[in-house]
């Protein structure tokens, strides 16, 4: 799949001036929910109203969704107020559901990604719809599989496609309850600037205290649009009750929000931004040109080692190397996390060249 302007079509064709909005709740719960979240969300930025029919639980024994009957809610909730609608499918049979229903949007759930055999019989059971799709990334993150699944979709002929980033599943839950590594979908978006890229700051929190910043970094980054799990009464939801927003939340939120242009045209924006990219440049060289060095210098102890017999990896020495450098790393005001990654990565070259060296 190339990256092409026609992607964004079916963005572009809401003729929207503020980032797309997909709202509504985790779940349908009832019928009164859906219409009356609905009618609610008529008044605010949202266009697309959201809701899980079947929802796909870690462990079983939670709510597991209305099934096919809170389809008829979504029909209802569209009859009344115009807006479109949108639900997850995670098999040929939901599809064949959803699209009977006239749902527009229906989405890929992030345990259906990673799962090429099903997303291979979505795509099938989706052919040729002019219905949207959204694909939200697997579990793990894997932005060969995310895109693998967008490819199947795209070779069954589908046009109308987006990505909706929800974060990452971690073995310990930190700040976050899914970690966006925002470094994924920066690199998706490299690849393809045109396909529409929607953030979903509910999943990615888990909580409904940090959803606006997660929105705004969103925008930040040249995100589309935005989905946001929003109930009439969240400490009561069914599902995801810590995660969900009332409407007027989520009207404050969108009024807070400061939306980015892609580019500034103003000349004076321009020289200072150049002279600014001028210095990266230089340092980023620099920065080559130095790990360079490095490397070349840790060959050498790798020839040292083999004349000596001694193994590559010296943890004492690394460890000592580690906690150096995060003291250092903190006056300059970076974080731990960021020198650990970039020092890691170092390392695990430096062992490569060394092993390179010893064994030839
Ligand atoms: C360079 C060495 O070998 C390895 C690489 C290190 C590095 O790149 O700093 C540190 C310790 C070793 O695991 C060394 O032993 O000093």
């Amino acid at each position: 799949m190339e990256n092409k302007k026609e992607l964004k079509n079916w963005l572009d064709n809401f003729q929207l001036k503020h980032p797309l909005v997909i709202a509504g709740p985790c779940s349908a719960e009832t019928e009164a929910q859906v219409l009356n979240i609905a009618h609610q969300l008529k008044h605010t930025d949202a266009t697309i109203l959201r809701a899980g029919i079947w929802k796909p639980r870690t462990r079983p024994g939670n709510f597991e969704g209305v099934g096919a009957l809170g389809l008829k809610w979504l029909q209802k909730a569209k009859a009344e107020t115009g807006m479109l609608t949108a639900t997850e499918v995670a098999n040929a049979n939901h599809v064949s559901l959803a699209l009977e229903h006239d749902v527009d949007v229906l989405w890929i759930g992030a345990r259906t990604t990673v799962s090429p055999f099903v997303v291979q019989e979505i795509a099938n059971a989706l052919k040729g719809t002019n219905k949207i799709v959204l694909v939200k990334n697997p579990v793990n993150p894997d932005l060969s599989l995310w895109l693998g699944a967008v490819e199947r979709l795209h070779t069954a002929n589908i046009k109308n496609i987006g990505v909706i980033h929800r974060g990452f599943s971690t073995y310990e839950k930190t700040y976050y309850r899914n970690n966006p590594e925002w470094q994924l979908p920066i690199e998706l978006q490299n690849r393809f600037p045109d396909l529409p890229l929607i953030l979903d700051p509910s999943h990615i929190a888990g909580r409904r205290d940090i959803i606006s910043e997660l929105c705004q970094t969103g925008l930040d980054l040249n995100y589309d649009g935005l989905m946001i799990e929003t109930h009439m009464d969240p400490e009561n939801a069914w599902s995801d009750a810590e995660q969900q927003i009332t409407p007027d939340t989520l009207i404050k939120i969108m009024a807070s929000l400061q939306v980015r242009n892609e580019t500034g045209h103003a000349a004076d924006y321009k020289n200072k931004l150049n002279t600014m990219r001028t210095q990266i440049d230089l340092i980023d060289h620099q920065l080559i040109d130095i790990l360079g060095k490095r490397m070349q210098i840790a060959e050498q102890i790798g020839l040292l080692k083999k004349e000596h017999n001694v193994a590559v990896l010296q943890a004492k020495r690394w460890n000592a190397i580690l906690g150096r450098m995060i003291l250092q790393g903190k006056e300059k005001d970076l974080s731990e996390e960021f020198i650990l990654r970039v020092f890691k990565a170092v390392h695990q070259e430096s062992i490569n060249h060394q092993k390179n060296v010893i064994n030839n």
